[in-house]
């Protein structure tokens, strides 16, 4: 059938051997290196047990769509209390339910005309619906979906009836056609258009696609060469990533977290977009604060960069989240970070950092936003922003940037990135706070990357990556020095 943009594969989505949609990957266990080849060959080409799959299915779609749960919790959840799904149905289950919230928005418009009252249909039956369309839009056979999904009558019928629907979603004017095909709401497809122009299509487009599995070496206990070595003994084969000189490309059909190199520390999961807004940190081994540290996806590639050494303080407002940094330390060797969980606004945030005032070296300000950038990975994302909350997070941003630049030392550097693709996320932020703080200006990100990977990375002085661009998720970032 033809489909209104290309698809995110032209195989099932259920065979393929490409990467997984997060990099928490709902994957399964890899086959233990015990185990006798001919069994996990025999594990791997086992027919699914399509009902078992597709009521896993639907569990976790329901956690995502009805109950609002974010997907990779929704299936780490469903998955966990699922041990009797073999791999590859646990595999079948993530992949097609990212890959039904990728095309959300498509698939309900072409079912809302393949299947004459769809909208009043109970929910779980719109739900197998739904899924058997996405997977007939992704390349699966037309009868083979039906009689999986157990589809009869009028249901089956509407399956049939997809190419029809997708015919008339591209006669639509462009205009129209575009948040359809693209699945994205109406406000954030405008959005989209303001951002990349004539290449929104494609850039949505790309932001639909699967990310690879991408992992970071971790320079406190390996080289790149050397972890690659490490995997292919493991079994895994890897490729250097293109742009970011610490990452490396997985293959996919693995849990990287039972690997040997990850459990001891070898390497993390980390975009290739997100290693390179590292990068621009350049952390010396003195005093360096990560302000949005999280789960520390930064704040251990900035301790590699100090060698291990200095103070670097890692703070974030979520209790949670730091823990897991602290195990993540742990992991990777690191032991120069201090973690600290902060208040988040008000006068009790001022006092929390009030002991870093004029003290450090570079401060990261990785900041919350709409991950505008990461529909790869994150593809219900984009049904839960909205116009209100996008004000609010640039209103959020701004106050972040001014109160934690309070810490950079004269002669220091405030490092702001965010995940999102929109100006107003990003450069506004910068201008606004250049207007207010005539004492800090803007160092081109090429001067820290060096002229040839900064000409890829960048436009004009800041860091701008796109998926339809590099590969990467869509990331910004910009150094802004303050002077001696
Ligand atoms: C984009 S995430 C950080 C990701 C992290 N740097 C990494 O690389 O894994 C933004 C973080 O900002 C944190 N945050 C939100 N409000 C904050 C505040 N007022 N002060 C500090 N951190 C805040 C969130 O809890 C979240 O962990």
């Amino acid at each position: 059938m033809k489909r209104p943009h290309r698809p995110a594969s032209k195989k099932s989505s259920s065979k393929r051997s490409s990467p997984p949609s997060s990099q928490k990957s709902a994957s399964r266990p890899a086959p233990s290196r015990a185990a006798p080849r001919e069994e996990a060959s025999a594990r791997s080409t086992r027919p699914l047990r399509e009902d078992l799959v597709l009521q896993a299915s639907l569990e976790a779609y329901g956690l995502v769509r009805h109950e609002g749960r974010l997907s990779d919790r929704a299936l780490d959840f469903t998955l966990r209390r699922k041990a009797h799904l073999y791999s590859t149905e646990r595999r079948a289950v993530s992949e097609r339910v990212y890959a039904l919230l990728r095309r959300q928005r498509t698939v309900d418009y072409l079912l809302s005309r393949a299947r004459s009252g769809f909208e009043r249909l109970e929910t779980t039956r719109q739900d197998v619906l739904r899924l058997a369309a996405s997977r007939v839009l992704h390349g699966e056979s037309t009868p083979t979906v039906a009689r999986d999904s157990a589809l009869s009558g009028e249901d089956a019928a509407a399956l049939n009836a997809l190419p029809e629907a997708a015919a008339a979603l591209e006669a639509l004017p462009a205009a129209k056609r575009f948040p359809i095909a693209a699945s994205l709401p109406d406000f954030l497809a405008a959005k989209f258009q303001e951002t990349f122009g004539e290449d929104a299509v494609r850039a949505a487009e790309a932001m639909n696609e699967r990310a690879p599995l991408t992992a970071r070496f971790n320079p406190l206990k390996t080289d790149r060469e050397t972890l690659r070595k490490r995997l292919a003994e493991e079994g895994v084969e890897s490729t250097p990533t293109p742009l970011s000189p610490l990452g490396l490309w997985l293959e996919t059909r693995v849990n990287v977290f039972s690997l040997e190199s990850f459990r001891e520390g070898f390497l993390e999961l980390q975009d290739e977009g997100s290693q390179l807004l590292g990068m621009l940190v350049d952390a010396p081994p003195t005093r360096v604060v990560d302000a949005c540290a999280g789960a520390g996806g930064k704040t251990l590639q900035l301790a590699a960069q100090m060698k291990n050494r200095g103070d670097l303080h890692a703070l974030d407002v979520d209790e949670g989240r730091i823990d897991e940094l602290r195990k993540r330390a742990r992991r990777a060797g690191v032991h120069n970070a201090r973690t600290q969980v902060i208040p988040p606004e008000g006068a009790p945030a001022e006092e929390a950092i009030a002991p870093l005032k004029d003290k450090a070296d570079r401060v990261l300000v990785d900041a919350p936003c709409s991950g505008t950038g990461t529909y790869r990975r994150k593809p219900d994302a984009r049904y839960r922003v909205t116009a209100e909350e996008l004000k609010n997070q640039v209103a959020r941003q701004k106050a972040l940037l001014e109160r934690f630049s309070a810490m950079v030392k004269p002669g220091g550097r405030l490092i702001y990135g965010t995940c999102s693709i929109l100006r107003e996320e990003n450069e506004a932020v910068v201008e606004d706070f250049l207007s207010r703080h005539p004492d800090f200006s803007v160092r081109p990100v090429a001067e820290e990357l060096g002229a040839e990977l900064g000409a890829k990375v960048s436009r004009g002085p800041f860091l701008r990556l796109a998926p339809h661009t590099h590969g990467t998720d869509g990331f910004f970032g910009a150094i802004l020095v303050r002077a001696k």
